[in-house]
């Protein structure tokens, strides 16, 4: 099936994880920033109105989105919604709290959902008062004058996104933070604030131990071009694998800074051709995809479902581990994606933290999304292969790809 034809070339939108740390840097920063090709989707801009709830001017422009940084945390009252971003309700907060006033936060019924516990603990250590709906996540209120800074340990089991929230604000406490973080999942999200930090100026050491120490000293304002993102590149990457095409994001490549790009070996494991360069990467389908293999996709787990959805047709089981802490994303990654498959005749076995899919014959069928952008984009892949597979909620990818299904139709249609 592989073809020698020209590789095509997708239009992958900018990174959601770049994006919000960018405009979170910038808006901290002394100066005025302008973020290149940012992501434009309802998880960016949220965080982005998030910011001018909290007085931060961000402007848009045709060459990017222009922040002028407030030099220090937010002062004052404000209200921010956070929508479905998980970004929004982990950074904001911190944000906010190193600044001084009082401010609300709320999100959707999906991310009221979502765990924040370790995060609210944390804020309260550092010296600021937090107001948390039962159950401890948003609806949230935080009343703070600055945060102290100072030694904290914080349960990262279920989520990096609380120590990447407390890192990006460190820089605006009044002493130095000293963090460890216990069961860390999703690491290269840490290793991407840690390098975002110093591309803005920020103070920010990582021990061998992991204990990490950042700030004080604040951020400079900084002209950055967010790359494209990794994640959603995987659906395009994978569609390559299954239809034996050849398929080139530019833009994403070695020098780049997102874990999720590793998704690719992933895929040379199950029999893909894989070039990575400097500032692009290509994936070519090979004939068959090959299983029989286990993949631990705890540090890529937004891509795992890619991986999952298109696993039937291998040609022997494919085991994905270390997938625990995605059950409390959008939906539950683990339940969603089995039942899914289960839906399509497929037969999937599933764990606390692991699942295994089976290849055979897969029927045509309904997707349930959960309102979850990645079970829409994962699964449209497998669509590519097997006839009559729809989505129950289409419109779900606007939280990262708003235009996913024409660029997908663009491509593969
Ligand atoms: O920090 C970030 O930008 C993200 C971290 C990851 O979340 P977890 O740390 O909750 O796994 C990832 O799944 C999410 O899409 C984006
Ligand atoms: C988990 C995700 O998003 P977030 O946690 O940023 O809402 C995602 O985009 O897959």
């Amino acid at each position: 099936m592989t073809t020698t034809t020209q590789p095509l070339l997708a239009e992958i939108p900018g990174s959601k994880s770049i994006t919000n740390r960018a405009l979170l840097l910038a808006a901290a920063a002394e100066g005025t920033s302008l973020l290149t090709r940012p992501l434009v989707s309802e998880d960016t801009v949220a965080f982005r109105d998030g910011l001018r709830a909290l007085g931060v001017a961000v402007t848009e422009h045709p060459e990017g989105w222009r922040v002028r940084g407030l030099g220090r945390g937010p002062g004052g009252r404000a209200e921010v919604w956070c929508a479905d971003a998980g970004t929004a309700a982990r950074f904001l907060p911190v944000l906010a709290a190193a600044g001084s006033g009082e401010f609300a936060f709320d999100g959707s019924e999906q991310l009221r959902a979502r765990p924040l516990g370790p995060l609210t603990a944390a804020l309260e250590l550092l010296g600021a008062q937090v107001l948390t709906a039962e159950g401890g996540g948003l609806p949230l209120r935080v009343r703070t004058r600055g945060l102290r800074g100072g030694q904290l340990v914080v349960d990262s089991t279920t989520s990096s996104q609380y120590l990447t929230g407390l890192l990006l604000a460190a820089p605006l406490m009044e002493r130095r933070l000293s963090v460890h973080a216990p069961g860390l999942v999703s690491k290269p999200y840490i290793d991407l604030t840690v390098a975002l930090m110093r591309t803005f100026g920020g103070q920010v050491a990582v021990g061998p131990d992991g204990l990490i120490q950042a700030g004080p000293g604040g951020y400079r304002a900084c002209d950055l071009r967010i790359e494209p993102d990794a994640s959603t590149a995987s659906y395009v990457f994978a569609a390559a694998a299954v239809t034996g095409r050849s398929v080139t994001v530019p833009g994403l490549g070695s020098a780049g800074l997102q874990g999720d790009l590793r998704f690719v070996e992933v895929l040379r494991t199950a029999g893909a051709e894989v070039e990575i360069g400097a500032e692009a990467t290509t994936v070519t389908g090979a004939g068959q995809l090959r299983g029989g293999f286990e993949v631990d996709m705890g540090d890529i787990s937004d891509t795992f479902m890619t991986l999952a959805a298109i696993a039937p047709l291998a040609d022997a089981p494919i085991t994905v581990r270390g997938i625990g802490h995605t059950r409390f994303k959008e939906s539950d990654r683990i339940a969603a994606t089995a039942q899914n498959l289960r839906r399509l005749g497929v037969e999937v076995a599933d764990g606390p933290d692991w699942l295994t899919v089976t290849p055979g014959p897969v029927r045509p069928g309904l997707v349930r999304c959960h309102r979850d952008h990645r079970i829409a984009m994962a699964f449209s892949v497998l669509g590519l292969r097997v006839p009559g597979i729809e989505l129950d909620d289409p419109a779900c990818v606007g939280k990262t790809f708003p235009d996913f299904h024409q660029e997908f139709g663009r491509l593969f249609g």
